[in-house]
């Protein structure tokens, strides 16, 4: 089972007096012990306002339902210095997959000084730009609650954050075509491939259709049924070479429907990945285990390694 986390002691709203690190000490513990012992948590009474999710679902829908031909203008731009804003087609998210994932994807950078889809479907960057603003905000209180459960000063993680000087953080809007009654995958073809993400911690925003697991610390399958009204959290790769593996980048994965009620459902999802800067230090922050390198050094080696 996936804790519940009641984050309400530091939900996302104008408090002009943030808690103090004593205020936040049980929930510091909680967050950080679940992540420990589980690897993921959903969060409740969170503060971020799920409509602006519901609506860009339905702002990505129509970009899904475009021409094929319309979309690919969009493709992203392997050039782009890293970034890789725009659509995507056939990724292969697990490395070891030999079938792409039968999925539809836009990624969506907020520093992007390059196009967006509003000529085909008006208030796309707004609305990419509206979620990914409380992303932001949430995940440093993410990282404040983690470095205070792990007994280190508040600001520890977050100052590798500045969200200003560029970075992976980022969104990406998904779209898992129905599969057709009967279909075959294709080897190892799944919705999403086996995979970790590489920030610091990744939120999933999804719709009610289900599919999505997540491998628990025991290695174990289980399934991150859709909870309402709540947010589910992941940790990424930065995370776990900051910890010393005290927090292991959780694997998770979509399969197939199969023999299902949902089989000929689509399912879309909303992801927020929350990452460091660019150039902020990945390595063991107390231990040795691993050496210290740039983050961007690492992303740059994985992107390129799942868009085969
Ligand atoms: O659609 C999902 O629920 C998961 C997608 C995912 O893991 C990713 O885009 O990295
Ligand atoms: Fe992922």
């Amino acid at each position: 089972m996936i804790p519940v986390i009641d984050f309400s002691s530091y939900r996302l709203s104008d408090v002009s007096s943030p808690p103090s690190d004593e205020d936040l000490a049980p929930l510091a513990d909680e967050v950080y012990k679940s992540f420990s012992e589980v690897g993921a948590i959903y969060l409740k009474n969170h503060g971020f306002d799920l409509s602006l999710v519901d609506e860009y679902m339905k702002i990505s829908k129509k970009f899904f339902n475009l021409p094929q031909d319309v979309k690919e203008k969009f493709s992203y731009d392997k050039e782009a210095g890293f970034m890789y804003h725009g659509y995507h087609l056939q990724e292969h998210t697990s490395r070891d997959a030999t079938a792409a994932d039968l999925k539809e994807a836009y990624h969506t950078y907020p520093l992007w000084k390059g196009e967006w889809p509003d000529q085909y479907v008006p208030g796309f960057k707004d609305q990419s730009l509206n979620i990914i603003k409380p992303c932001l905000e949430l995940n440093n209180r993410i990282l404040q609650t983690v470095a205070l459960g792990l007994k280190w000063p508040r600001d520890t993680l977050t100052k590798l954050h500045s969200t200003v000087r560029p970075s992976h953080n980022s969104m990406r809007t998904l779209y898992y075509y129905p599969v057709p009654e009967g279909y075959k995958p294709k080897p190892g073809q799944s919705r999403c491939g086996q995979h970790t993400d590489v920030g610091s911690f990744t939120f999933i925003f999804q719709d009610n259709v289900g599919g999505l697991e997540i491998q628990n610390v025991s290695g174990e399958w289980i399934p991150a049924t859709p909870l309402p009204g709540a947010i589910l959290v992941i940790i990424g790769h930065a995370t776990q070479v900051w910890t010393d593996d005290k927090l292991k980048a959780t694997e998770h994965r979509v399969g197939v429907p199969d023999g299902d009620v949902n089989i000929a459902k689509g399912r879309q999802s909303v992801i927020f990945f929350g990452n460091p800067d660019n150039d902020a230090m990945l390595g063991s922050i107390e231990g040795t285990k691993y050496p210290a390198s740039k983050h961007d050094e690492f992303t740059a080696d994985y992107i390129y390694g799942i868009q085969k």
